[in-house]
């Protein structure tokens, strides 16, 4: 079996974070590891607090898991501070797994800061050299790139901006732009849109969570990037489809497994 370990924060309501990561690698069939690299009480309203992990605890849970289980791939979300930054960085550079999907966390729904404002720097040099492929959402990109992002010739021009940042490959969500929700990949080389249908629903937690916990699946299952992000984008669309309207606020994308088996979803 494939493995993916997800290197991120945990979301106790369970629709974000590690907990979405985990149902997304079950439900694409590859078996999930997680390092936990901060708590946040959070639900579907609002993030009340956060505690950052300690750093030798998250170099611990890294070390413990690639000295004993082989990784496919790696996803990595919420990085909270420019120390655990670092530390991820360093770890990564030792085992050098050969892939790196990075989810630039920067701010919840709700507005509440994920990563320091002190820490964008360290992302930008330590992390996304790193990265196979990155996938900022809209406000994201515009952080990495200092400016602003409205139309699809200006998603053009920052996925360039970002690559030249070191990623090998940019995926930028549109999800935050008025309209239907059209993603770009930059692979280098090419451009890529991978189109969408806006779904009407205030239940999208965690999507940016899902989509790119689902490519780093597919990658491991040894799809192309191309194929793992059209079919994490089938996967994000279904599971924002049947999203399930749990707590008062924003609601949860659904990774039942059923689901996406009866779609074809899960290649074995
Ligand atoms: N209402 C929606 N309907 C369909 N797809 C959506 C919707 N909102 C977001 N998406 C898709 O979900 C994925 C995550 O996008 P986005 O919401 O922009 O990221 P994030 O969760 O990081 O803010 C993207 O593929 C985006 O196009
Ligand atoms: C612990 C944790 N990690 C990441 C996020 C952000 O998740 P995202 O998929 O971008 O969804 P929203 O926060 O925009 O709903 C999070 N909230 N918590």
């Amino acid at each position: 079996m494939k493995t993916a370990l997800t290197i991120a924060g945990s979301d106790s309501g369970g629709g974000a974070g590690i907990q979405a990561d985990l149902k997304t690698f079950s439900a694409l069939g590859v078996y999930g590891m997680s390092v936990i690299t901060a708590v946040t009480a959070q639900n579907t309203q609002e993030v009340r607090s956060v505690q950052d992990i300690e750093i030798s605890i998250i170099k611990d849970q890294i070390e413990a898991i690639f000295d004993d289980i082989h990784v496919d791939t790696v996803k990595i979300g919420m990085l909270s501070s420019a120390e655990t930054i670092e530390a991820v960085a360093q770890s990564l550079q030792k085992y050098q797994p050969k892939f790196i999907v990075v989810d630039p966390v920067m701010v919840s729904k709700g507005g509440h800061h994920l990563l320091q404002l002190d820490a964008v720097s360290a992302l930008k040099e330590k992390i996304i050299p790193l990265a196979t492929l990155i996938t900022p959402n809209i406000p994201e990109a515009e952080v990495l790139v200092k400016d602003t992002i409205h139309s699809a010739e200006e998603m053009m021009e920052a996925c360039l901006a970002i690559h030249a940042l070191g990623a090998n490959a940019v995926l930028l969500k549109g999800g935050h732009l008025n309209g239907d929700p059209n993603d770009l990949l930059f692979d280098g080389e090419n451009f890529t849109w991978l189109k969408g249908t806006r779904i009407q629903t205030k239940n999208t937690h965690g999507t940016g969570c899902t989509l790119s916990s689902a490519i780093a699946a597919n990658l491991a299952k040894g799809a192309s990037l191309i194929e793992a992000v059209h079919e994490a984008k089938r996967y994000i669309t279904l599971a924002i489809t049947h999203s399930l309207n749990l707590g008062k606020g924003h609601g949860p994308t659904n990774h039942f497994y059923e689901l996406y088996n009866k779609a074809n979803l899960v290649k074995k």
